[in-house]
């Protein structure tokens, strides 16, 4: 990346024995949304609080716009961040929570107030200017927070799952909010979520981390379509996995031989014959018939079960050797179908839609470390 504002390099942080990053590396534009997303535990709180430095990385180092910053306390830092518990004084008005940090940094009275005001202004939250953090609702406190970092005209705003005490309206209401401001404001965002819907819709980037270890980091289009690997894949959900060998060439094409039969690549660079592999393909890549004989890629499966997911319908499918997959399908197209559960459908896709992911060399050598 060419105008790198943010870089991370090689950050480490362990507690006693136990590893919680391994190694995070990161080059982030100026005015990028990063959302850092994996499971529990898997490190992105830490990873946040080394940038806020909150937290003291083991190893590496962090630049801001050229500048090294991993050895300056937090508030030389320039990143403040924005929790989920908000941490709010809860003594204070909402005003005088948006002027506190103005005020540690020596700004006089009255500058304070016109720009905490200005904030308050900006964020619709100017009526309840002197009423106390603790009469508002959760959309109101969220939004002091944010005004009480942005005051600070942060060049890098860290956010860890803010919006995850909001109800589901809200938090909706506040995603848009959010990506609108960021926009305005042209601010760095590093954000954690645990939400899939707020990492894919705001972020310009994501990252996927997995035992302290970065599995991914890539447009949300390219983790959706092509995540990397298994793990990946199963965080992002929606992917039938098939494993296998692969076939020697026939006729130029290279297949992948399945418990459940051949199936055909339509890329496998770099494998060779005798490789174990893993095959992925999206769920609403696979078509389902009552019928063989429909798709260059066919598999013979039982249909388990129906899950509606409104507008789709996902078809949960068993192979005679106890591979699942699924299958996502319009509404009308299952009332086409015409099968019911338990009854024998083939499963089908063409060769093009079928990618092959890389092994888990990563995550495996991330449990070696913490198992260390
Ligand atoms: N101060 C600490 N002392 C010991 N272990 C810690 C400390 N802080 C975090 N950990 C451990 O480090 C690992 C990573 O924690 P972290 O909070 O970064 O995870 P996370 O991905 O943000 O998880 P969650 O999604 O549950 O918030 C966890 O196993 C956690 O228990």
């Amino acid at each position: 990346m060419t105008n790198t504002h943010l870089k991370l390099d090689g950050l480490a942080k362990s507690y006693g024995n136990f590893v919680a990053v391994v190694e995070f590396s990161l080059d982030i534009a100026q005015g990028e949304f990063i959302a850092i997303m994996g499971p529990s535990g898997c490190g992105k709180t830490t990873s946040l609080r080394m940038l806020a430095g909150l937290e003291t990385a083991d190893r590496g180092q962090i630049t801001l716009a050229g500048n090294r910053i991993d050895q300056l306390p937090v508030w030389e830092r320039e990143t403040p961040m924005v929790w989920q518990s908000l941490a709010l004084f809860p003594f204070m008005t909402v005003r005088e929570n948006v002027e506190f940090g103005l005020k540690m940094r020596g700004v006089a009275g009255a500058e304070r107030r016109r720009r905490a005001d200005d904030w308050l202004e900006r964020l619709g939250i100017s009526t309840y200017a002197d009423r106390n953090v603790a009469r508002l609702s959760g959309g109101q406190r969220q939004r002091v927070a944010l005004a009480r970092s942005l005051v600070l005209e942060p060049k890098v705003l860290l956010l860890d799952e803010p919006l995850s005490a909001l109800d589901a309206h809200m938090a909706i209401k506040m995603q848009g909010e959010l990506k609108k401001l960021q926009r305005e404001l042209g601010i760095t965002f590093v954000y954690v979520t645990h939400s899939h819907s707020e990492a894919f819709s705001l972020a310009d980037r994501v990252v996927i981390m997995n035992g302290g270890r970065v599995e991914q980091i890539g447009s949300p289009q390219d983790i959706f379509l092509r995540p990397r690997s298994k793990f990946v894949a199963q965080f992002v959900g929606g992917i039938s996995l098939l494993e296998g060998r692969i076939s020697g060439k026939e006729d130029g094409k290279r297949f992948l031989e399945t418990r459940d039969g051949k199936v055909q690549l339509a890329d496998s660079s770099g494998l060779t014959q005798g490789d174990s592999a893993d095959l992925a393909v999206r769920a609403d890549r696979i078509s389902v018939t009552v019928n063989p004989g429909w798709g260059e890629n066919e598999i013979a499966c039982t249909l388990v079960s129906e899950e509606f997911a409104g507008a789709v319908v996902n078809l949960h499918l068993e192979t005679a050797s106890g591979h699942s997959l699924v299958a996502q399908v319009q509404q009308r197209e299952l009332e086409q179908l015409d099968a019911s559960t338990g009854a024998r459908v083939y499963a089908s896709w063409h060769p093009c839609d079928g990618f092959i992911l890389e092994r888990a060399q990563q995550s495996e050598a991330g449990a070696k470390v913490r198992a260390a």
